[in-house]
């Protein structure tokens, strides 16, 4: 990779386009030998192989005993016969839901039409519903949206101010697969207060998207709720965008879910059997595993040039950690396995983060994201000749060309546009590319253990604070003392006390240390 010439002959070669999508990937400026595309012959074979099977419905999550099925959202036909009709339904019934509240066939209980969507959920559950709001809705869209994807209390009164009297307008939508994740319980319950609040039945204001016989579809049944739309086990939270749990907000926002599930639907057909070196997403898996020697050794920073997929490293970040960060290989050898990602958005981190991408530590590679189409509207020149987008791409082109100076690889993808379409199709990319690099290093990417043992410290925690909340003497105490006397550890003790104390459930002296703090009963 020095000269002019080696480089455009290089470009050549690894310029990889899809004419008819407009989209086009090049891992030229990945630091690969000629030969390790052929070299990985053996690997490739297992990972097209793998995915083969997985897309026709093996039990491709084998510790869960579960299909993987979200290929199948887009393209039922794919899908075993007895699971299509029930894909196609639950697609058709979340737009037939959209149409009716943007006609007002389906209005608010004070007869008027709803004007905002609310949802409630986390991770999986969000993430996708994000991004979707923040790339493809109208920059003024038929509802508008907030979100509770936390059990921050002072985030949910922020949004609940800033809706307003307009909650009597706003639909909630409550999205868990598994209906008992805590977060979204809590945003549930912190709902339906701010409701009742404003004198409003949230009965009547809530949908369920949850899996049949959850928790949060009990509660929802019990309790009345205006409609719900199902889960599968077979679809997990990080890939679940394109069934009810993205469909339904994307929809109330005006999104063509149709064009969005056709981009991935595209997407899939082109990377489902081209041969390695001219497959999108097994290239980039390959990029993946040749950046980190197939130990996920470089972080991968994601750099879209586009505001409006500002959120896009956030929702890799999880496909890609949560699918590839495991500790164990499908053989239970330990492996530690996983790729970091962040990222942001172009140019603007060009004036924060990109310094040390360009100078510092050499330990990433970076995934650019080209827009060919600068904006809809018609061009205006910021200075004779040039617009904000040439600068935009003058920008991209760069920094690509400064850290390729620099011995830091790239790789880029362009998209002709950002809408519905390419952005189901970057999904779709990204989908595979994980699905075929977790064969390439042998993990289960469907699974997520790691993610319980916080969970189950965070219910301990939790049911010790009820413990020394029912210890706390009037004349005060020190967390050591305490913790002895409930019998749990002195430092979590003083955590818990700290937390009451500094919100008016326990009172405190300070003493020189945590250990001479006093705790007393208010
Ligand atoms: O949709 P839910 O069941 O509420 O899950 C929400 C999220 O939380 C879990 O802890 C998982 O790690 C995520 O993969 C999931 O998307």
């Amino acid at each position: 990779m020095s000269t002019s010439s080696s480089l455009w002959n290089r470009f050549q070669q690894y310029f990889v386009r899809y004419p008819k999508l407009g989209f086009s990937i090049d891992i030229s400026r990945m630091a690969f030998e000629d030969g390790f595309i052929d070299s990985m012959a053996p690997s490739i074979e297992k990972a097209f192989a793998a995915m083969k099977e997985l897309e026709a419905g093996a039990i491709a999550n084998p510790d869960e005993g579960r299909m993987v099925g979200h290929y199948w959202l887009r393209d039922s036909s794919l899908a075993p016969t007895e699971l299509r009709a029930e894909i196609d339904g639950t697609l058709d019934s979340t737009l037939k839901f959209a149409e009716d509240v943007h006609s007002g066939a389906i209005k608010a209980p004070n007869g008027q039409k709803f004007t905002r969507v609310l949802v409630v959920g986390i991770g999986g559950s969000a993430l996708g519903p994000q991004l979707v709001a923040q790339a493809i809705t109208p920059a003024n869209p038929p509802l508008a949206i907030d979100f509770f994807d936390n059990t921050d209390p002072d985030g949910m009164d922020r949004i609940v101010e800033q809706i307003g009297a307009e909650l009597a307008t706003t639909v909630t939508l409550v999205i868990s697969k598994s209906g008992g994740t805590k977060e979204t319980r809590n945003g549930m319950l912190e709902a339906a207060a701010a409701y009742k609040a404003q004198g409003l039945d949230f009965a009547k204001h809530a949908v369920a998207v949850t899996g049949v016989g959850s928790e949060l579809d009990k509660y929802a049944i019990a309790q009345g709720w205006m409609t719900r739309f199902p889960m599968w086990d077979w679809v997990g939270g990080r890939t679940s965008v394109m069934s009810a749990v993205g469909t339904i907000a994307a929809a109330l926002q005006g999104v063509d879910v149709r064009r969005f599930l056709a981009g991935a639907a595209a997407m899939d057909a082109e990377t489902r059997t081209r041969p390695a070196k001219e497959n999108a997403a097994m290239l980039l898996a390959l990029m993946w595993y040749s950046a980190g020697k197939g130990k996920g050794l470089k972080d991968m920073v994601v750099l879209p040039y586009k505001d409006r997929l500002v959120l896009f490293s956030k929702y890799l970040q999880q496909l890609v950690m949560e699918s590839l960060g495991k500790e164990h290989d499908l053989d239970g050898k330990i492996v530690n396995q996983g790729i970091a990602v962040y990222g942001n958005k172009g140019s603007t981190d060009q004036h924060a983060y990109v310094q040390q991408l360009r100078d510092g530590v050499n330990n990433f590679f970076v995934t650019f994201i080209e827009v060919a189409k600068a904006r809809d509207t018609a061009g205006f020149e910021v200075e004779p000749g040039f617009t904000s987008g040439d600068y935009l791409q003058g920008f991209l082109r760069g920094t690509r060309k400064a850290l390729a100076g620099s011995g830091r690889e790239s790789v880029t993808l362009t998209i002709p546009e950002v809408s519905a379409f390419t952005l189901g199709l970057l999904i779709g990319l990204f989908e595979r590319t994980v699905s075929f690099y977790a064969t390439l290093v042998n993990v289960n990417a469907y699974h997520q253990p790691g993610v319980e043992a916080g969970k189950k410290a965070a219910t301990d925690f939790l049911k010790q604070m009820a413990s020394v909340i029912g210890a706390l003497p009037a004349g005060g105490a020190t967390a050591e003392a305490l913790a002895a006397q409930v019998g749990i550890d002195a430092e979590d003790a003083w955590q818990m006390l700290s937390h009451l104390a500094a919100n008016g459930r326990a009172k405190v002296t300070l003493g020189a240390t945590p250990a001479a703090d006093s705790f007393a009963k208010v």
